[in-house]
């Protein structure tokens, strides 16, 4: 604890004013009481002008009863809380229009005084903006899901896909189904026509599973030429027409191709979660299973694999 007998008032205020982050002060009830520091312009306009006012008249209704139930849990705590939250302009009265995408990311810091603030109860909030630093955890996230030769999802983020499907399959016994295909012949392709020709087949098979899936479906590039379409809330029976289209219509873009000469076709094994499975690996091994018999019993086919 500094001694502040060091200080005159003046000086104190002023060390007040000078902190880089403000500090807010909130009474129970949602009033702004005072406002200190905030200085680091890089981060914060100035919000002198909140002072007096209530959270309700700043934020719209929703934002505003979290703020109050922020502040409820910190004097609840009589300790520090600490909550990340973001900032929209449609959370803010009066920028509810259109206008660029200025969302703000803040880390608070609530802490009860204990003391009466106002007449009320109340906590110090230290708003702290941590927008770059979300930004970029979300551009990290999402580099470490997704495939960079097709922007599909790559295995981690399939494999927690499936683990979800799984898990909703084991408690309500949701339908879901997973097909896992190739390209035929790949090598053969990248051997003939280069590896360069290669990756443009395998980045057309992604856009035409962008393309002809619904948007609950999931398409993920497994790794090489492999590829797994997770379809949840879709027995195998409804997902084989499904699975039949996309290896006709990947067939006629890698021919349309034209670089891959004849072109080229898929093979597929097909099945659905079934009440036994103990994990996601488990359709995932029969889809295998059932693609290893596609490609056995001449290739261009989907297999289901209890047929
Ligand atoms: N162009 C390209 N080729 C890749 C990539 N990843 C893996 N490959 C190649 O894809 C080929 C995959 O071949 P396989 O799946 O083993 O077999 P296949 O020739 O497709 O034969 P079948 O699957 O039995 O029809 C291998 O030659 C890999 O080197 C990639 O990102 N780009």
């Amino acid at each position: 604890m500094a001694d502040l007998s060091l200080f005159t008032t003046e000086q104190i205020a002023a060390l007040l004013a000078a902190l880089p982050d403000p500090a807010f002060i909130f009474t129970r009830s949602g009033k702004y009481a005072a406002l200190f520091g905030g200085t680091d312009a890089r981060y914060y306009h100035d919000g002198s002008s909140l002072v007096g006012k209530r959270i309700g008249d700043v934020l719209n209704a929703e934002k505003a009863a979290w703020f109050l139930a922020q502040i409820a849990v910190a004097l609840a705590k009589r300790g520090l809380h600490v909550v990340e939250y973001r900032l929209d302009r449609k959370d803010v009265k009066g920028l509810e229009g259109d206008g660029p995408d200025d969302t703000i990311w803040f880390e608070g810091r609530a802490q009860a005084l204990d003391y009466q603030v106002d007449g009320e109860d109340a906590v110090l909030w230290v708003a702290s903006n941590i927008t770059t630093s979300k930004k970029l955890e979300a551009l990290l996230r999402m580099q470490s899901e997704t495939d960079a030769l097709t922007g599909l999802a790559n295995r981690r983020k399939l494999m927690q896909a499936l683990n979800d499907s799984h898990g909703l399959h084991a408690r309500y016994r949701t339908p879901a189904s997973v097909l896992i295909f190739d390209i035929d012949n790949f090598k053969d392709i990248n051997d003939r026509y280069g590896h360069l020709s290669g990756d443009k087949a395998i980045q057309v098979t992604a856009d035409v599973c962008r393309r002809e899936l619904r948007t609950t479906d999931f398409p993920a590039r497994l790794g090489g030429d492999e590829f797994v379409i997770l379809m949840p809330h879709t027995t195998w029976e409804q997902a084989m027409p499904i699975a039949e289209r996309l290896r006709q219509r990947i067939a006629d873009q890698l021919r349309e191709l034209g670089t891959l000469g004849q072109g080229a076709t898929i093979s597929g094994g097909l099945d659905q979660m079934l009440p036994g499975d103990t994990s996601s690996e488990e359709v995932l091994k029969r889809a295998d299973d059932a693609l290893y018999r596609a490609k056995h019993g001449g290739r261009n086919r989907i297999v289901h694999h209890g047929a």
